[in-house]
């Protein structure tokens, strides 16, 4: 390794992009479409896409592996009659990504004793939210305190207790989409994602099963712009320090380069900025801290299986089992080969989020696949499930990419402080999925973050020194503060003690 010297020479750009993921190449592309080609991405994997990741699994009729994937599966919302698009749907569309609507009424409910119907349950589930959905809007038009999506739920009169055919109705309504506990979820903000990925856009998700892989669609625009073996993309190439200040930023890779830039943008997950795997010189300010350390990494995990047949319901796109015990165990499975996503493929997969994902991470794949067989042998008990051929799935809450899958908005989270996660320090800025306020935990989250830096920076750089000082940067809050002033902790309110010196 190369010995690291202060004042080594470093490798000299305008603008150093810290991850080739959605946001990043986003980012680059918005530079680049602002002539500005001086820039430089540094990606600690072997491809560009980030969380837009695939593997090789199992084996099609030819012998060949199939592609599945392992991160963003789902275009989720498309196109709203008004002409609202989801930018991700457009790149999908120009690059010929194959995928098929994903039909959620193509739904069998099962138990431990199989088949058994449940779907009242979730109806009623559905009718509730709609109520929930109103007052969390109202809470937005009146300026009402925030609560959790639980105590929203709750007061909107759904309220699952301990039957689990309810916890397994929520966990579908819920769970499966955010990747977090509705007690983890703060309401405003939570049903807000909803809102807008499903109402501003459209209420359609499409499942992806391109065999060049999701990801083809944003390598597809970075090809764009990058020429084959651009020296501007460092691949494997993972930042280990980033010192940054008023007049620039300066990278250090762990192999023992660095790379001086007048503007950073890092796009690394939440979870790669609370883990401390990169160290920031000096320490980020706390406003900033306080920011990254409350957003919330969920964890979301598919199991891929394949089998000699597809012997379940071919045609059923989503299977939900409620458990007898546990919430969340094994609770859904998806057929690929039904018609239109990868027929023929015998693949079925799983689901678990949480802390059943994080059960699954610390197991093995024959410990795993020895639970989920009990768990399919419940749900078809008139027949003997074959064991599968392959079983594969990722650890994203351990994998140091990431570490963990995508953001969600927890409780007592505002706006305010939202925005100083988005916030830059001095020439650091700030992007990726986390960031958008609207669109957190989604693909359109990371590129509409990713192309706003990049405009924001190509405005500075462009504009020759005639911007303001401090035009065009983030707003922030120093110091947030609390809703109870301070007279009023006293008796009237139940405060009778007094704590303070
Ligand atoms: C399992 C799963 C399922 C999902 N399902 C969907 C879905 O169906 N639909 C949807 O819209 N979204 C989905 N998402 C979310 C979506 O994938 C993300 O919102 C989006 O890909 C995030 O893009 P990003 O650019 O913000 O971050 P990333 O893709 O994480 O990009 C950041 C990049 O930084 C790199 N990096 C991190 N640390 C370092 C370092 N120290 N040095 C160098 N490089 C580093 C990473 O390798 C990564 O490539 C899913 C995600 C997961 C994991």
């Amino acid at each position: 390794a190369v010995l690291r010297k202060d004042d080594q020479t470093c490798r000299k750009t305008k603008v150093a992009i810290l991850g080739a993921g959605v946001a990043g190449i986003t980012a680059a592309q918005s530079l680049s479409n602002a002539s500005i080609s001086d820039f430089i991405i540094i990606e600690r994997n072997d491809y560009i896409g980030g969380r837009m990741r695939n593997t090789k699994f199992g084996k099609s009729p030819d012998g060949t592996p199939y592609t599945v994937e392992l991160g963003a599966n789902w275009v989720e919302g498309l196109q709203s009659k008004s002409g609202n698009v989801n930018p991700i749907w457009r790149l999908a569309q120009k690059h010929k990504i194959k995928n098929t609507y994903s039909n959620g009424s193509s739904l069998v409910t099962y138990d431990q004793t199989g088949k058994y119907d449940f779907m009242d349950i979730i109806d009623d589930f559905d009718k509730k939210w709609e109520t929930a959905m109103e007052d969390a809007d109202a809470i937005k038009d009146e300026n009402l305190q925030d609560t959790s999506v639980r105590a929203g739920l709750s007061i909107a009169g759904w309220k699952p207790k301990k039957d689990m055919h309810a916890q397994a109705a929520e966990w579908w309504g819920w769970d499966f989409e955010m990747a977090v506990m509705p007690d983890q979820s703060g309401f405003l903000y939570d049903m807000s994602v909803n809102k807008a990925v499903f109402e501003h856009f459209s209420e359609d998700t499409n499942l992806v099963t391109d065999q060049r892989g999701f990801n083809a669609l944003i390598i597809g625009e970075a090809n764009e712009f990058l020429k084959k073996n651009d020296p501007r993309l460092l691949l494997k190439s993972i930042v280990k320090e980033i010192k940054y200040g008023p007049s620039g930023v300066k990278v250090h890779l762990k192999d023992g380069d660095c790379i001086e830039a007048e503007y950073a943008i890092c796009t690394f997950s939440v979870g790669v900025l609370q883990n401390d795997v990169v160290k920031f010189k000096p320490t980020l300010p706390r406003w900033k801290r306080e920011a990254i350390e409350q957003f919330q990494m969920g964890t979301y995990t598919k199991i891929f299986m394949q089998f000699n047949e597809t012997w379940w319901p071919r045609e059923t796109q989503f299977m939900l089992y409620a458990d007898p015990i546990e919430r969340g165990y094994y609770p859904m499975f998806q057929s690929l080969s039904a018609t239109g996503f990868v027929p023929e493929s015998n693949i079925l997969f799983g689901t678990v989020t949480g802390t059943q994902a994080y059960q699954v991470e610390k197991q093995t794949e024959k410990e795993v696949q020895a639970e989920i067989m009990e768990v399919l042998q419940a749900m078809f008990p008139k027949i003997t499930v074959p064991e599968p051929t392959a079983i594969m799935y990722p650890r994203w809450s351990q994998d140091e990419m990431a570490f963990g899958s995508f953001s969600n908005w927890p409780p007592g989270m505002t706006l305010e402080k939202h925005q100083n996660l988005r916030a830059n320090v001095d020439r650091l800025w700030f992007a990726g999925e986390a960031n958008s306020a609207e669109f957190f935990g989604y693909l359109q989250g990371a590129w509409f973050e990713g192309k706003d830096m990049g405009d924001r920076i190509a405005h500075i750089l462009n504009s020759d020194g005639a911007v303001a000082d401090g035009e065009g940067e983030l707003m922030r809050y120093d110091v947030l503060h609390g809703d109870t002033f301070k007279d009023e902790y006293d008796e009237d309110n139940g405060w009778s003690i007094t704590l303070d010196d």
